[in-house]
């Protein structure tokens, strides 16, 4: 049978890719030893303007976006940013002041991160496209990886969840269209993550349930709690109002750059005071990944996530 893309998804085909790489450590970004202590990671992550810049965002906001996409897979690696670069494509009929307005973007994003812009490419295109690259620096066998856990360590994440999914379904000034239009990768939280013991990162780009599955390994589970999960009233009210359900919202979408992180018990005294963050479940060894909801009800959560292709 002739197998379509479409068919099998974003994940399996970058499996393919990464099984094709034996020797590279592929997690959030790649781990490469580059000297007796350290170690380079890198990453890159692509924007297109059809498929992730929503029609009310700016030309300023794209760029900005497009180098916070690629920081937040250093800062899910707890890594010290090194450098940055730009592949854009745009259509020819484009302002020049409109192009200007992504560089400006990108420029003050670099700035913001701390993270110099050392190259790139430009090229035309029918859409917008802006394809990031960022390098960044960690002590040898430092880098936080997605399955550095055991079992009793708790599920945390560095903010709130959901806010870009519903920004991405309204057009307005409230926090929901903020986040969904500038949102912020956690870098500095991720650094702090790493060196006070974190046994795992990731940043939350597909959804909560997505990136649960992705940290998941054999002989694991996790449960997660609702009742954990900071959701406003207004929250619901606005998901109802548009005819989403508010869980789905929260679990199955994404695009929010927090991190979700796991950390012994005795570390969580360690970063109580130097990051906002909140614990919304443990790792145990049922085998399975759930949520107790607020009714005391506890349903397996679907892996379900923003997925290419599909
Ligand atoms: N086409 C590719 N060639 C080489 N490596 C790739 C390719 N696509 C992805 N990777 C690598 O595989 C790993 C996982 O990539 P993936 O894009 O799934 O992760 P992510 O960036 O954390 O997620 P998202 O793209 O949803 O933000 C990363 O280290 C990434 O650099
Ligand atoms: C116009 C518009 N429609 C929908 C979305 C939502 N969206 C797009 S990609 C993605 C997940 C991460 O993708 P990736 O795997 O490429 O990092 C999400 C939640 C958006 N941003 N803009
Ligand atoms: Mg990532
Ligand atoms: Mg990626
Ligand atoms: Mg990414």
């Amino acid at each position: 049978m002739d197998l379509k893309v479409s068919d099998i998804g974003e994940k399996e085909l970058v499996k393919y890719i990464v099984d094709n790489c034996k020797d590279i450590v592929f997690d959030d970004a790649a781990i490469t030893p580059i000297s007796q202590n350290k170690e380079l990671i890198s990453t890159s992550d692509m924007l297109i303007q059809s498929k992730h810049f929503p029609k009310n965002m700016s030309y300023f906001q794209m760029g900005f976006k497009a180098v916070t996409v690629n920081v937040s897979d250093l800062a899910a690696m707890g890594a010290k940013p090194l450098g940055f670069l730009l592949s854009i494509a745009i259509p020819k009929d484009i302002l020049v002041s409109d192009f200007k307005q992504i560089i400006e973007g990108v420029l003050k994003a670099c700035k913001f991160y701390n993270i110099p812009l050392i190259g790139g490419d430009t090229n035309e295109a029918d859409e917008i496209i802006i394809s990031g690259t960022a390098l960044g620096l960690n002590d040898k066998e430092t880098s936080l990886r997605k399955d550095g856990y055991s079992k009793g360590d708790l599920i945390c994440i560095t903010g709130e969840i959901g806010l870009a999914a519903l920004g991405f379904n309204l057009d307005d000034d409230s926090i929901y269209v903020k986040k969904a239009l500038e949102a912020v990768a956690k870098l500095n939280e991720g650094i702090i993550l790493k060196e006070n013991g974190a046994t795992s990162a990731t940043d939350i780009t597909d959804g909560l349930a997505s990136e649960l599955y992705e940290i998941s390994k054999d002989s694991y589970g996790m449960m997660i709690y609702e009742d954990k999960i900071p959701i406003s009233e207004e929250y619901k009210r606005i998901s109802k109002s548009l005819n989403l359900n508010y869980l789905d919202l929260i679990l199955h979408v994404g695009e929010d750059f927090e991190l979700l992180f796991t950390i012994s018990e005795e570390n969580l005294e360690l970063i109580k005071d130097k990051l906002d963050f909140i614990v919304i479940g443990e790792i145990n060894d049922s085998g399975k990944i759930e949520i107790t909801l607020n009714s005391g009800k506890v349903c397996g959560i679907s892996s379900k996530g923003y997925n290419h292709f599909k």
